[in-house]
């Protein structure tokens, strides 16, 4: 049956609007209204069947754009965002609620000021995606801003049309136009937005352009969250389990046809399971695609000529040999998942981003050597696998970093939509997902409020200061620390009779429990002792 409905040519929307949708946005964040959780919970409500009614204009749209599965369309894009408008709806009341602020943070001294954290929606945002996920990754930021309470104007990615344009649709037909807006284009459009004001810039795609919005919010103190690209590792040692390995290596590459920021860009594995190790990613190949990559209906094709050649020009340069994959077909924007067994880390198969189905595969003498190298490519990259024993995977952990990590896979760490994600140094800055994306869009405001009757107990501020009063109030209050000036703690009185009340370990909790245990341990035996005397 043809499909009840038709996706809108991609129309730039007009420079001489922008202004004018940027400003209804901050004019909309200034009547408070979204400020009511009740307002935020029927946007995200509505937001949610948007989702749901838009379903298959989204799926048509990823098909057009990036020959997307639908089966990745629904897990990573539109159930995706549908379980972050839930998660959202069921935790909002949760999240946007004040804090109480007691001890430690606030000493005992200041506990009559009722101190408090109070989540503010930042204001009006702008959100600019990319063009891998074109609906996840401008959906998922959304989620979080109307959470936080902020209005925001989307700007998606002009490299896949179809979705920009059903976004906009969906965007404008079900939110509040006056909150919410989608503007449509490329260069000239998202310098007209970033000419404007905003409370936050929400970025995500390439660490060269998050470099120019940065720069540019500098100039009017922006604050930005940039969710950026690296140049990933993974690290195979002779403990992994090779087969499951390959097959998960593999896969990090097959979803999305590896247009993936988070997926590996290259392999450091150690020499002598190299050729064990190949053999099995031919055979998960072989698995995934029993006719062969091309004509699989699950493999996405690369978005457009541009990005097809920058991939094709890394193949072309590699001294590498291909040892799985290596076909093109540009007709069709087609790159068969491809490992490049190389031998130089000046490769080009190395130093660039991948972003696409292809993989450099690098041969170690030890761990130690693959985390030199990993960390001469990118120090700070957006994540890292690690295939080895505990004690290997922690060390990989422990040495290097990275925004987020998977052991004994790849990018699960990016795969559930409720945990933090994002970058680290130049791989990003900030995070959200889950609670950090309410968060991402909040300003944490510290209230403090003191009671009049109190003015007298803190009079010792006031001029003309006097020395007798500030003296008192530092014996009642200062706390003298546990330790001498060689860092050492100090073993006095007070340690041993602290060891004994909490029976040898910290914080009154742990004590009142292990007592608890103490006493019904006491009383057990006592009552079968008793037992036993009767
Ligand atoms: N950390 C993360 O969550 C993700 C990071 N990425 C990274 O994004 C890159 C691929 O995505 P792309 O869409 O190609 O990124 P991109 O940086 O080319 O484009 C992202 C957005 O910036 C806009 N843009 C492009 N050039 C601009 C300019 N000169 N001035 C102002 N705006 C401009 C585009 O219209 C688009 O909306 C890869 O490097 C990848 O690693 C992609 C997805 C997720
Ligand atoms: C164990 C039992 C169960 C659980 C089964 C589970 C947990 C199955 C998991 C399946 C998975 C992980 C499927 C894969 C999903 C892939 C996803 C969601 C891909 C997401 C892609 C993303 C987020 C891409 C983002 C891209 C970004 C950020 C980028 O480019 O940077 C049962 C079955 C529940 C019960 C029995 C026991």
């Amino acid at each position: 049956m043809a499909a009840q409905f038709t996706i809108p040519e991609f129309e730039n929307t007009s420079l001489d609007i922008i202004p004018a949708l940027a400003s209804n946005a901050r004019g909309t964040f200034r009547t408070h209204k979204t400020k009511s959780l009740q307002w935020r919970l029927v946007q995200l409500r509505k937001l949610y069947w948007a989702m749901e009614d838009y379903k298959e204009q989204l799926l048509a749209a990823l098909v057009k754009d990036l020959h997307k599965s639908n089966f990745e369309s629904i897990i990573a894009e539109v159930d995706w965002v549908k379980k972050d408008c839930l998660f959202m709806i069921d935790n909002l009341e949760d999240f946007a609620k004040d804090e109480k602020l007691g001890a430690p943070a606030v000493p005992a001294s200041f506990s009559l000021m009722k101190f408090r954290t109070r989540k503010e929606p930042l204001g009006t945002v702008l959100i600019i995606g990319p063009y891998n996920y074109p609906v996840q990754l401008l959906l998922a930021p959304l989620v979080g801003a109307i959470g936080a309470g902020c209005t925001a104007v989307l700007k998606p990615s002009e490299m896949t049309p179809a979705c920009a344009m059903v976004v906009r649709e969906l965007i404008e037909k079900r939110l509040d136009p006056n909150a919410f807006a989608v503007v449509n284009g490329g260069i000239p459009e998202t310098n007209a937005l970033m000419a404007e004001k905003w409370d936050k810039i929400f970025f995500t795609g390439s660490a060269q352009v998050g470099t120019i919005i940065a720069k540019k919010a500098a100039e009017t103190l922006t604050p930005v969250c940039l969710e950026l690209g690296g140049k990933n590792p993974a690290f195979v040692t002779k403990n992994a389990n090779l087969a499951l390995a390959a097959r998960r290596l593999l896969w990090g590459k097959t979803q999305n046809a590896g247009q993936v920021c988070m997926s590996q860009n290259y392999v450091l594995i150690d020499k002598d399971i190299v050729p064990t190790f190949i053999e099995f990613l031919k055979e998960s190949y072989k698995d995934m695609f029993p006719n062969g990559a091309k004509a699989s209906p699950d493999l996405a094709r690369i978005v457009n000529p541009r990005h097809f050649h920058r991939i094709k020009k890394m193949l072309d340069e590699t001294k590498g040999k291909i040892v799985m994959g290596g076909q093109l077909d540009e007709s069709e924007l087609f790159i068969e998942p491809t490992a490049v067994l190389v031998n130089s880390v000046g490769d080009a198969m190395m130093q660039e981003e991948s972003f696409g189905p292809i993989f450099a595969i690098y041969p170690v003498h030890s761990l130690d050597q693959a985390l030199n190298i990993a960390a001469s490519i990118h120090r700070t990259p957006l994540s890292l696998f690690s295939f080895g024993s505990k004690a290997e995977n922690n060390r990989v952990l422990n040495e290097m970093t990275s925004g987020g990590a998977t052991l004994n896979d790849t990018f699960f760490h990016g795969s559930v939509n409720s945990v933090p994600f994002g970058g680290v140094g130049d791989s990003g800055w900030g995070a959200y997902r889950g609670k950090a994306s309410f968060d991402v869009f909040t300003h944490f405001r510290t209230v403090a409020e003191t009671p009049s009757w109190a003015d007298g107990l803190i009079r010792v501020r006031y001029m003309p200061y006097d020395w007798s009063r500030l003296r008192l109030l530092q014996r009642l209050t200062t706390q003298k620390p546990n330790f001498d000036r060689k860092g050492a703690i100090i073993k006095g009185f007070g340690y041993w009779t602290s060891l004994l009340l909490g029976l040898g370990g910290k914080g009154v909790k742990g004590a009142f429990l292990r007592w608890l245990f103490v006493l019904a341990s006491g009383y057990a035996t006592m009552f079968v002792l008793e037992k036993r005397r009767a």
